[in-house]
């Protein structure tokens, strides 16, 4: 909005038909009382007729289409009984017209005493007159407000969040602006009350009234010209809203000014003022047993022409429309309805039904009038106000033979009725119209039932019989065996496999694939010796299948040890243990340990070998680094092992290395320089180690001599409290330096004699100890030795070793880099060609050796070796 409005307006709003008379008395006072600002109106065109806008527009200078904006969340208005205002959100369009400076928005139910233009010079954004009902709010049937689209954008996002206590505009607008309105004068939004009056003050401040508001849904025009008679000061007031339209819209006048033509429509909707002289066509949609409807949106629709009906309302189009004699002239029949505390299903929601002026006086929450009857047209002016006729229509079991009528009388000049003078009058009223809502199009009537109120109720009665009560002789016994019983007895022949079931196992495919070696039976469960360990090759070959199917055979005799001992969510410890267990006796035997708890390819000799293999290998690679950094000395770790032996001094057993065999926790290494104790599962096969067998207890640590749950230390590595690791590093320099001599001057490498030696062993302790820097791995430092002790078997170097590889250059001409003292890197190229090559066989390790770095840890993980030539027949094959 590039340009903000400098007209004022006082705007008013339509969201119905039935609101007309208000709207036009609204602007009649004002034009009367000689305001000098224009008048506006803001109408929904969805629910508004033409006919009704035609009206409008005789009266204000502008009459301005809004969208409807909705309450969807409309619980809090059924707090105030009034439903019928879903649609009052659609007052935030005032803030959204920027064209106008300065709105005085006015309810449609409003009379004005006076032109209150002063109130266009409030300087304040917005201004609102208190509330009856409770003052510290404002009343949003009068306010002030100066446009603007950010208030409209916040308010509509709080109308489409339903936000809003009362569930209409007053609710969200008090809200709103809750903290920053500006309160007007009672005066200007005096809202009369015909059960509460403070006749004193009234009487003192009439005279200063500016405008009275008709709130609740008992608005002048709907309770009738009756209701203005009396002395009260709510006769009064209603008296004046009477008086502007009987200036504007009275029959008299019309007789007076016959060149005058009052509106019939005005008339339709006021009470007592209608005298049909056309006929009105309404939609028609239930059968006439259905009465929850009401005519919310109904619209003042007159026959001739029907035009504007079939343009403004298509989705009518789909109903047959009926017309009916008119059984009452004001068109709104308040009720007693939307009192959920009592149970009038029957009764309730008669909305179309016509009711006598002295029922509604007695309803406090009387309808609203959306909910009007039928228009009608046949019925001529001597029906007017005829109640009798009605009541018997209403009564009477014509309903059917009238709505017949009336719809052949339609079909045949339903879209061109036929002028008065050929329409005879209906004789029988029709009380059983009822609109269609169309749901995708409308908003749900007003005043409608709750969701699933018609769904069939059963009410209890209490019992009155006074006779004791007695029970009956039995009662039916409880059902029995509800439970799955599991057999007590296993299947007769558990190696049998089971009748096929599918076609596809009858016609099974002849496996292709075949192991090298047949499958040895499953071994005989033994007598109570049985718990002993079986060896697992022995026990490993059975098929998964028949391996399973043993399981669950209780056998008759055997120790519980196997099964007891087992924690139960403890892979099992092999096929040996497995034997063990079903030696149980048939009386231990847990139904739920006797399943098999490993894969089915733990089983197959062949993956075991392998797994096996592998894991040795990786394993003692593994030992041999946590020796080294354990105590610098290669030497002490593991004894005596030899590459292609199977057996190690730290290996894990057999058993512990099924694939699925998972390390638990206490499994994994830790990460310390200094190695932790390490955690074996107890018990199984072991294998005889370098270490002390006698004191292998399943458990191993390093240093500690080792209590009950300790392994005994390595030889030759010292406990861990006596670790000093300044002194172990002195050590291994100094071993390392006695080393190289050895193999390098006393060993027989090179041509030394005595005479240097001692100052060449002098050179050495200078040359340090640690590997080249990143980028010169290739040139081995000439200090550097392969640690002596048994031979590491992984990793290996990915490059096969040829008598060539740069350390045994280097280490071949030692001597002369001795003498040299230049670095390893300038000298190893240097020296290449030149000198005897060294017998010292290539380092098999290559990898950081003991020289640690500070706080550089022990590798957590095992690269594993690549196969052999033998494992990559199994993978590949
Ligand atoms: O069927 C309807 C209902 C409302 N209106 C328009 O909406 C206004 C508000 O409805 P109204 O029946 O006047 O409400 P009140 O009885 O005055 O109830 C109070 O609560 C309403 C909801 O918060 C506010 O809009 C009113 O200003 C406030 O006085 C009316 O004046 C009309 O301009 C219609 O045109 N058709
Ligand atoms: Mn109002």
């Amino acid at each position: 909005m590039a340009v903000q409005g400098v007209e004022d307006v006082y705007a008013s709003l339509l969201l119905t038909d039935t609101y007309l008379p208000g709207a036009l008395v609204l602007a009649h006072s004002l034009r009367d009382a000689g305001t000098t600002k224009k008048l506006a109106i803001l109408v929904t065109l969805d629910t508004v007729s033409v006919d009704v806008l035609t009206q409008l527009k005789a009266v204000y200078d502008y009459v301005i289409p809004v969208g409807r904006i909705q309450n969807e969340h409309p619980a809090n208005l059924d707090l105030m009984n009034r439903p019928d205002l879903h649609s009052a959100f659609t007052k935030i369009n005032l803030w959204r017209q920027t064209q106008f400076r300065k709105i005085v928005y006015v309810d449609a139910d409003i009379v004005a005493y006076r032109a209150p233009d002063e109130l266009f010079d409030l300087p304040h954004a917005f201004s609102a007159a208190p509330d009856i009902g409770w003052p510290d709010l404002f009343n949003t049937g009068l306010m002030v407000l100066a446009p603007n689209m950010g208030d409209y954008y916040a308010l509509l996002a709080m109308a489409q969040r339903g936000i809003s206590f009362d569930g209409a505009d007053q609710g969200l607008l008090n809200m709103y602006f809750k903290n920053s309105f500006n309160r007007l004068s009672f005066s200007y939004n005096v809202t009369p009350s015909a059960h509460y009056q403070y006749v004193p003050a009234y009487q003192h401040f009439q005279s200063s009234i500016n405008m009275v508001h008709f709130i609740g849904p008992e608005k002048p025009w709907i309770q009738g010209r009756e209701k203005a008679t009396g002395s009260l000061p709510f006769h009064q007031m209603f008296g004046r809203w009477w008086a502007v339209y009987d200036r504007h819209y009275r029959k008299e006048t019309e007789l007076s000014h016959p060149e005058q033509q009052v509106p019939e429509i005005v008339q339709y909707f006021v009470k007592g003022e209608y005298q049909p002289t056309v006929r009105y066509v309404v939609p028609v949609g239930e059968p006439p047993s259905d009465q929850s409807g009401n005519f919310y949106g109904q619209q003042y629709q007159p026959a001739p022409p029907p035009s504007h009906v079939d343009m403004q309302y298509p989705q009518q189009q789909h109903h047959s429309h009926q017309s009916y004699p008119l059984p009452e002239q004001h068109p709104h029949h308040p009720h007693q309805h939307h009192d959920h505390q009592h149970s009038h299903q029957q009764h309730d929601h008669h909305h179309h039904h016509h009711h006598h002026q002295h029922h509604h006086e007695s309803h406090q929450h009387s309808h609203h009038p959306h909910s009007q009857p039928p228009l009608h047209s046949t019925e001529p002016s001597s029906h007017s106000a005829s109640h009798p006729s009605v009541s018997s229509g209403l009564q009477g079991g014509t309903h059917t033979e009238a709505r017949k009528d009336q719809a052949s009388d339609h079909q045949q000049w339903g879209s061109q009725p036929p002028s008065q003078s050929e329409q005879k009058p209906e004789p029988q009223p029709q009380p059983d119209m009822k609109p269609s809502w169309d749901a995708q199009r409308q908003p749900p009537p007003p005043d409608s039932k709750p969701e699933a109120m018609n769904f069939p109720q059963t009410h209890y009665a209490m019992s009155s019989d006074p006779a004791p009560f007695v029970p009956p002789e039995r009662y039916p016994s409880p059902p029995k065996n509800m439970w799955y019983e599991v057999p007590k007895q296993p299947p007769a022949n558990p190696k049998e496999k089971p009748k096929p079931l599918f076609p596809w196992e009858t016609n099974q495919p002849r496996p292709t694939r075949v192991f090298a070696h047949p499958f040895e039976p499953e071994p005989e469960p033994e007598p109570p010796a049985a718990a002993e360990p079986v060896p697992a090759a022995s026990g490993g070959d059975n098929t998964p299948w028949t391996g399973s199917q043993t399981q669950i055979e209780p056998t008759p005799s055997g120790g519980p040890a196997a099964q007891t001992s087992e924690p139960p969510h403890t892979p099992p410890a092999g096929p040996a243990s497995r034997t063990a267990l079903s030696a149980a006796p048939a009386t231990m035997v847990d139904i739920w340990s006797s399943f098999p708890r490993t894969n089915a390819w733990d089983n197959v000799p062949e993956i075991n070998r392998y797994v096996d293999r592998t894991l040795q290998k990786h394993r003692r690679t593994r030992s041999r680094n946590l020796a080294l950094a354990g105590n610098g000395n290669a030497k002490s770790a593991g004894g005596g092992g030899d590459e292609g032996a199977p057996e190690f001094g730290f290996f894990t057993p057999r058993r512990g290395s099924k694939v699925t065999d998972f390390p638990s926790e206490d499994d994994r290494p830790s990460l310390p320089v200094t190695p932790a104790p390490i955690r074996r599962p107890r018990g199984g096969r072991r294998v005889a180690g370098g270490g002390r067998p006698g004191e292998d207890d399943g458990y191993f640590n390093y240093g500690e001599g080792g209590g009950e749950q300790l392994l005994t230390g390595a030889e030759g590595v010292p406990g861990q409290a006596d670790w000093d690791p300044a002194a172990q590093l002195r050590k291994l320099a100094k071993e390392q330096s006695e080393l190289l001599f050895q193999r390098l001057g006393g060993g027989g490498g090179g041509g030394e004699g005595d005479d240097g030696h001692r100052e060449e062993e002098q050179q050495r302790r200078e040359i340090p100890s640690r590997p080249l820097p990143f980028g010169s791995e290739d040139a081995r430092s000439p200090t550097y030795v392969a640690p002596v002790g048994p031979p590491v078997v992984s990793p290996k170097p990915v490059k096969p070793h040829t008598g060539a590889s740069p350390v045994n250059r280097i280490l071949a001409a030692a001597p002369e880099i001795m003498r040299s003292q230049e670095p390893a890197t300038t000298t190893a190229t240097a020296t290449v060609s030149q000198g005897p090559v060294n017998p010292i066989s290539p380092p098999s390790y290559q990898g950081p050796g003991p020289a640690f770095e500070k706080g550089e840890d022990i590798p957590t993980f095992e690269t594993p070796a690549l196969p052999t030539e033998e494992e990559r027949d199994v993978l590949e094959t």
